[in-house]
């Protein structure tokens, strides 16, 4: 097992550049499953994740192939409907294999999805879903089993906005005999990118960036090549690691437009933001202002950066209040903030964080990818060396964090134990 020894008090300075968005690139290997061909993904992140998918398609029957960020799938032979426990245990996104194989095959058994341990994590709106849209449903020995004869177009209403959801009714629509309407769709980015991938493909999708998505079915889809969006969670990573040091950092190679809410509340915290096309430059404060948080869907503030933002409110003159309404008990991370020295309380699934005036080195675990992150920007702020352990976390989401923050001033170093 690897762990990070950091040193702390660094400061950042410079440019640091994203990848690929992981949980755009994760939909997008499985859309391409779709097709009877060669796709071609540009701006792959090499990640466990990718790898862990790339396994997974393969044993479905794909070719994976993947060199410098671009990745090749070929679905011509994919012919095994099962994406077994080993794999999907691993990884949440690969529940995401579902609607592919039901639309192009008529059959899956998927195991029930694993991922990040940061609460209960259902999937009773996918296969909702799948059954408006005609399949079959039923669960034996942990496995989900989907079926159908036909799949038609209907219209499917989710009673909470959910990406993974929304993604896998639309791989399942774009093939689906007629007309399908997705009511309170998601937003995110991600899904807009899985609309541009199945678009491309020839899919005929209405509505992206919007909550009323209108599909009408086709015979079949082409493979194609695209670029993948950037890394909107890792862009704000780097954001906030360069709020928390004493110089500017330009994070280059991001969307600002994907990412308003977090530089709004970046912003009500202190910083200075300069925007370019493709990069932004935070200045950071000479004081952190206490800031309060809550998580949305997109466009509101993202879960997956909770944690980090955290970290930036434990450094803050005041007290602030968190609250992630989109996985209430995503606060694994705390614990192991307060053994920094953060002074942070859980009440009733809202974090009061006091600011302190400097976090202090000790050895803590990471317990999931976000988790992991927050824990990596604390360490190189805190006074001291901090070991954080179990970095596997960290390297299912996040390509080189070490090499990258090194580049800019960090001292990390991984080390196996
Ligand atoms: C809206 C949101 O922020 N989604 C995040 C979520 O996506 P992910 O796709 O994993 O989760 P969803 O967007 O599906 O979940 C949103 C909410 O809906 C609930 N739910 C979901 C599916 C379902 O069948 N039934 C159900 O009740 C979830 O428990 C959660 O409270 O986690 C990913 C990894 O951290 C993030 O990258 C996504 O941005
Ligand atoms: C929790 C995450 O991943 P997963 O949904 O795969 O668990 C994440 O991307 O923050």
């Amino acid at each position: 097992m690897e762990r990070f020894i950091i040193e702390g008090n660094r400061n950042l300075n410079g440019t640091i550049y994203v990848s690929g968005a992981k949980n755009a690139v994760l939909p997008a290997m499985s859309a391409c499953l779709l097709t009877k061909g060669k796709s071609v993904l540009h701006n792959v992140p090499d990640l466990i994740d990718i790898k862990t998918m790339s396994h997974l398609l393969r044993i479905i029957g794909a070719r994976v192939d993947y060199e410098d960020g671009s990745m090749s799938i070929d679905s011509r032979d994919v012919c095994f409907p099962e994406a077994p426990y080993e794999l999907v245990s691993k990884m949440r996104a690969s529940i995401y294999v579902l609607g592919p194989l039901l639309a192009r095959l008529k059959e899956a058994r998927v195991s029930f999805p694993g991922g990040c341990a940061i609460g209960t994590r259902p999937i009773d709106l996918h296969l909702k879903a799948m059954e408006t849209l005609g399949a079959e449903i039923s669960v034996d020995y942990g496995y989900i089993n989907a079926k159908a004869k036909e799949l038609k177009g209907a219209d499917i209403y989710f009673t909470k906005s959910s990406v993974g959801a929304t993604i896998n009714a639309l791989m399942v629509a774009v093939l689906a005999k007629g007309k399908t309407r997705i009511f309170n769709a998601a937003m995110e980015p991600e899904v807009d990118s899985t609309i541009d991938l199945l678009n491309k493909m020839g899919a005929k999708i209405n509505g992206k960036g919007t909550t009323t998505l209108e599909i009408e079915g086709v015979e079949e889809l082409i493979p194609v090549e695209m670029n993948m969006i950037p890394d909107r969670i890792e862009a704000g990573t780097f954001l906030i690691a360069g709020a928390l040091s004493k110089t500017p950092v330009t994070v280059a190679n991001c969307e600002s437009a994907h990412l308003t809410a977090v530089l709004e509340k970046l912003r009500e915290s202190g910083c200075e933001l300069e925007i370019e096309d493709k990069a932004i430059t935070v200045i950071p404060p000479f004081s952190i202002k206490p800031v309060n948080l809550i998580t949305l869907p997109y466009p509101g503030f993202p879960t997956d950066l909770q944690a980090q933002f955290t970290v930036l409110m434990s450094l803050a003159d005041g007290v602030s209040f968190i609250e992630d309404t989109i996985f209430p008990e995503r606060y694994m991370h705390i614990a192991e903030l307060n053994r920094l020295q953060a002074n942070i309380k859980i009440e009733r699934n809202i974090a009061a964080v006091k600011g302190v005036k400097e976090l202090s080195g000790a050895e803590v675990m990471a317990t999931d990818l976000r988790a992991s992150a927050a824990l990596v920007l604390a360490g190189m702020v805190a006074k001291g060396t901090t070991i954080v352990s179990r970095i596997y976390h960290i390297d299912r989401g996040y390509e080189h964090i070490e090499t990258k923050l090194n580049a800019i001033g960090a001292k990390i170093t991984r080390e196996e134990v």
